[in-house]
């Protein structure tokens, strides 16, 4: 079966974000980031909940082990389906974000995925050298950042669809890569850098695609998501 894509709600308002979401007729996998989460908080996640869909929790937590731990035991109360950290803030800082997600948990509550973002989307092979002073080339980072991830026990990493088969190869098939930067055409990335269409993002292996603008920004949103699913649904 294939897997569903996840809709980034790139809206600042809850209000927009389920005025979008009633087109649909059927629940989604959703992407709350830090546009809506920021200014509506826990209410959104728990009106998106009460409709049915899935919620990814995007905030990237990246701050010493002891914040991050806290953040996510009280984030764990939510019932997010999917959570996020940065692979830079290191091992520690990853396990105690699962610890976090462990404590906090409700009683028979399914405990999140809890993913780590390796390099941004929008990061070129440019920015990573002369910026962040890597010695590693983009591609080795994101090799290094997953590896990091799995050595704190986290259920995958976001990357680039472009990554996607160079970690299956050394990271195996039982990791989840979730990959944005997905476009339809080669027309407008915006502000992403390492781009994708979903049928790429499949033959590379990715688990989950997460799209934003292609979808929330096409004049007819609904027919944006079945272009885009059945880019990623067929063979
Ligand atoms: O963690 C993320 O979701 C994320 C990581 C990353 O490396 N790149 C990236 O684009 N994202 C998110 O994925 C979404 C992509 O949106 P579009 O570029 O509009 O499809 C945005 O909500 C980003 O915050």
């Amino acid at each position: 079966m294939t897997r569903p894509i996840i809709v980034a709600l790139d809206f600042a308002t809850k209000e927009e974000a389920v005025q979008f979401l009633h087109s649909f007729s059927e629940p989604l996998f959703v992407k709350v980031g830090m546009e809506l989460y920021y200014q509506e908080g826990p209410s959104v996640v728990r009106k998106l909940k009460a409709l049915g869909h899935a919620v990814f929790l995007d905030l990237k937590l990246h701050d010493i082990p002891n914040t991050v731990y806290s953040a996510m035991k009280g984030l764990a109360k939510l019932g997010v389906d999917m959570v996020n950290v940065h692979a830079a803030g290191g091992i520690e800082m990853m396990q105690a974000a699962k610890r976090g997600l462990e404590d906090g948990l409700a009683e028979g509550s399914e405990l999140p995925k809890l993913i780590a973002v390796t390099q941004l989307t929008s990061s070129s092979e440019e920015l990573v050298r002369s910026e962040q002073k890597s010695e590693l080339s983009l591609r080795d980072s994101v090799l290094h950042y997953a590896k990091l991830a799995q050595t704190a026990g986290l259920d995958g990493v976001v990357c680039s669809s472009l990554e996607a088969d160079m970690l299956r190869e050394n990271i195996g098939d039982d990791f989840l890569l979730v990959t944005p930067g997905i476009r339809l055409t080669e027309g407008n990335h915006h502000d992403q850098k390492r781009v994708a269409t979903p049928n790429l993002a499949k033959q590379l292996g990715s688990s989950y695609i997460v799209v934003g603008r292609t979808i929330t920004q096409d004049k007819n949103p609904v027919a944006a998501y079945r272009s885009v699913q059945n880019d990623w649904e067929r063979d």
